[in-house]
């Protein structure tokens, strides 16, 4: 057997669930499905998007390309009629970071969230036709998770009416705004307002950056790419910017004024709007990375997973085939978490989603009463799935042995353009501690009001700190309702606990950064009640399709009861478990595991990847990956001939010792 074709028809048929009616639950409803199907098999059967040959090229031609897929994508998206979900969803199976996600993500949610109803009107119909092209630039050299610690200036200027846009030093460069280096002709760029000599806080402003006739920048700007990021192919699509500002002047409109405005006098008015309300495109691109984690995670899961029944070692008996990797039990708790996570992420960003359309529609009606615990919610699940998924997308490259490191297993690119999530955005442990903050304010208040949303399991504080687990048998712990007390015990304990030492602190911002570590730690676990109880939910809904809930109950399972057990020093440590109970759960998982083993490849088929967005020959779904991996070595660039270059001129005169009289 060269490749594993029949491995996998084979697997597929051991299935015991409606892979269709999953393909369905996964998407979030059949319409959903069709929709996403059907853009994928557009992108898929394009030869404009090829990618497999991205992590060869060289930078200045990935960057072209990528301009080329872009505005291939536009005409498609004119000339098909596409809506906004439809176009969206053609940028996420074109797979290729590019100046376009900053447009549509960032600048025009940006102007959305923060602007008047009179700068909505010039500047969105713009923006939605590219006839203005932005980004988001707030992160300076010197600074970026200290958003009040930006340096860029914006001095009103009463005479002309106008803000004076500079760049007083170097650390005061603005870094890595995406879309910036070579393409967007706009940023909302963030700056220090200063009015009469005075600090107003920072503030987002519409600037122009380059000349829409012939793009060069505009007089007073500096601008250029900061360099090759990290592997081939990967973010560096993506022309990530620095600009510097000598005395750049825009017109007094265009601040950002939903928050605060400047009237023409260079008088500074504060409205009703919470200045928090500025931090709100990253509150709404959290939310995105959340919903993306799933797509990302699944992606190196379904890889992985194929291979693994594809690859077979040991075992042979009499010249049979070998064991095929994914029965060694240890290959399926390393690989079956990851999968219940996909599944789990999946949901939780479906519930996400939700939360922020209602934040945003109260935001609409200034109603801002949700808006602290929509930040905490998106600032903790993006730090919670963007960690566990790039963990867990390495962790994938190694189930797949040696052929994991390859580029042509998907995996490697996959990786490096993950990665760069953990940070951007808000960089994964301060947004921790923005949870942090809203949890230790949470339970200080536990004595005289009561919690709400997700922290509302809270207000059973006293029960959940004093009675203990009652499982006494593994097959006890196959109720959902004693797993999510468990994680929640879990939190409330160490959140009450962190809030107890804290107060032994004459200075709280001292005792925070003190116990900033634990107070991370509780953070997660409080997260991961979320995360645990989402699903729950998910599974009291009604969900269609032969033997579709049950499987989807054993995942849940298997990703809660994985958690307890890589967490278990904090439930044992805070006392709500007893060793013996820590142990039953783990004997339960490895039971759970052997009912996810025949299902397996059909729970990845069911994320309906096509072989174009997975772009991997170790996760085909044809399984014929050995033959393959063979044609793609030779038909790598790199052995279009059996001499390199190089190999006259340096290693011919080593063989024949002469590499001292030879040319270097
Ligand atoms: C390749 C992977 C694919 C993923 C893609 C998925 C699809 C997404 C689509 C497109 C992606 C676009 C590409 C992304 C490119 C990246 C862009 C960027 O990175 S942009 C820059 C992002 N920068 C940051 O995130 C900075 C992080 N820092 C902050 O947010 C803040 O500074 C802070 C750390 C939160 C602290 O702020 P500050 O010092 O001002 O405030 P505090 O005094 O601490 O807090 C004041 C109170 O305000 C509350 N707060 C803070 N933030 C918010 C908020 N956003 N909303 C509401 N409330 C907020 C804070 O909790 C305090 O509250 P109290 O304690 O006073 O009650
Ligand atoms: C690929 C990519 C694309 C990006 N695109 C954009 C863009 O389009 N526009 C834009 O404006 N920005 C962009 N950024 C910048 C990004 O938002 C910042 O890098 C990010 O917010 C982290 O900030 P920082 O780099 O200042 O990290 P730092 O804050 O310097 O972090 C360094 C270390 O210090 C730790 N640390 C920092 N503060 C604390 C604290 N209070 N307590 C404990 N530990 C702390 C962090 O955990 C981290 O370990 C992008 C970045 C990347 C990598």
């Amino acid at each position: 057997m060269e490749g594993g074709v029949d491995y996998l028809i084979d697997e597929r048929k051991k299935a015991q669930f409606d892979v269709e009616a999953m393909k369905v639950a996964w998407a979030g409803s059949r319409q959903a499905f069709e929709l996403s199907d059907r853009i994928a098999k557009l992108v898929a059967n394009d030869p404009i998007f090829e990618k497999f040959s991205r992590p060869m090229l060289g930078r200045k031609e990935l960057f072209k390309n990528s301009l080329r897929k872009v505005a291939h994508a536009w005409k498609l998206i004119i000339d098909l009629r596409l809506s906004e979900e439809e176009a969206k969803l053609l940028r996420h199976y074109i797979d290729e970071p590019a100046y376009t996600d900053l447009q549509w993500e960032m600048f025009i949610p940006a102007i959305e969230g923060q602007g008047t109803e009179e700068q909505k009107r010039k500047w969105l119909p713009l923006a939605r036709k590219m006839q203005v092209i932005g980004s988001y630039a707030q992160t300076e050299l010197g600074h970026g998770s200290n958003v009040q610690g930006l340096e860029t200036t914006a001095t009103f200027d009463p005479q002309t009416d106008e803000f004076v846009i500079h760049s007083p030093t170097l650390t005061s460069s603005k870094w890595w705004p995406g879309g910036t280096a070579k393409v967007s002709t706009h940023a909302i760029v963030y700056a220090r307002l200063i009015l009469d000599g005075q600090f107003h806080g920072v503030h987002g402003f519409i600037v122009q950056l380059r000349n829409l006739e012939n793009h060069t920048p505009l007089p007073g700007i500096t601008v250029g790419d900061i360099g090759m990021k990290f592997g081939n192919g990967a973010y560096n699509t993506m022309d990530n910017g620095v600009i510097r500002f000598n005395h750049v002047h825009i017109p007094r409109n265009q601040m950002l004024m939903r928050v605060s405005q400047v009237t023409r006098e260079g008088k500074f008015v504060q409205s009703d709007v919470p200045r928090q309300l500025l931090y709100g495109t990253m509150v709404y691109v959290r939310q995105k990375i959340v919903a993306d984690a799933s797509k990302a995670l699944s992606r190196a899961v379904c890889i992985a997973t194929r291979y693994s029944a594809v690859r077979r070692q040991f075992g042979s008996r009499n010249g049979g085939p070998e064991i095929q990797v994914i029965d060694y039990k240890t290959q399926q708790s390393r690989l079956f978490p990851l999968l219940a996570s996909a599944y789990a992420f999946r949901f939780v960003g479906e519930w996400l989603k939700w939360l922020y359309t209602d934040v945003k529609q109260r935001l609409e009606a200034n109603d801002f009463s949700t808006l602290p615990e929509a930040h905490a919610c998106t600032a903790g699940l993006k730090s919670l799935t963007t960690s566990a998924t790039a963990d867990g997308i390495e962790e994938c490259r190694k189930l797949c042995g040696g052929h994991g490191y390859l580029v042509s297993s998907g995996i490697p690119e996959l990786f490096a353009t993950y990665v760069p999530a953990c940070t951007f955005e808000g960089d994964n442990v301060v947004m921790m501690l923005q949870v942090a903050r809203f949890l230790v304010k949470t339970v200080s208040e536990l004595g005289y009001k009561q919690p709400v949303g997700t922290t509302a399991y809270m207000r059973r504080v006293t029960a959940l700190m004093q009675s203990n687990c009652a499982v006494r048998t593994a097959e006890e712990w196959l109720n959902p309702g004693v797993v999510v007390e468990a994680f929640e015990a879990r939190s409330t304990r160490m959140a009450v606990a962190c809030g107890q030492r804290l107060a032994k602190f004459e200075n709280p911002e001292e005792g925070f950064a003190e116990l900033s570590a634990d107070l991370v730690e509780a953070s997660l676990a409080h997260c991961q009640v979320i995360v645990v109880s989402k699903f729950v939910e998910k599974l009291q809904q009604e969900i269609p399709g032969k033997g579709v809930k049950r499987l989807l109950e054993v995942l849940f399972y298997v990703y809660a009861l994985f958690l307890l057990h890589k967490h278990q020093g904090d439930f044992l440590a805070t006392g709500y478990l007893t060793p013996k109970q820590a142990s039953l759960a783990n004997d339960q998982l490895r039971i759970l595991y052997s009912k996810v083993r025949p299902n397996a490849i059909a729970l990845v088929d069911s994320f309906n990847h096509t072989d174009h967005l997975l772009s991997s020959i170790l996760g085909r779904y044809d399984g014929n990956v050995y033959p393959k991996l063979y044609e793609a070595a030779f038909n790598d660039p790199f052995n279009d001939s059996d001499i390199a270059d190089g190999i006259h001129q340096y290693v011919q005169p080593m063989l024949r010792q002469e590499l001292h009289s030879a040319k270097l």
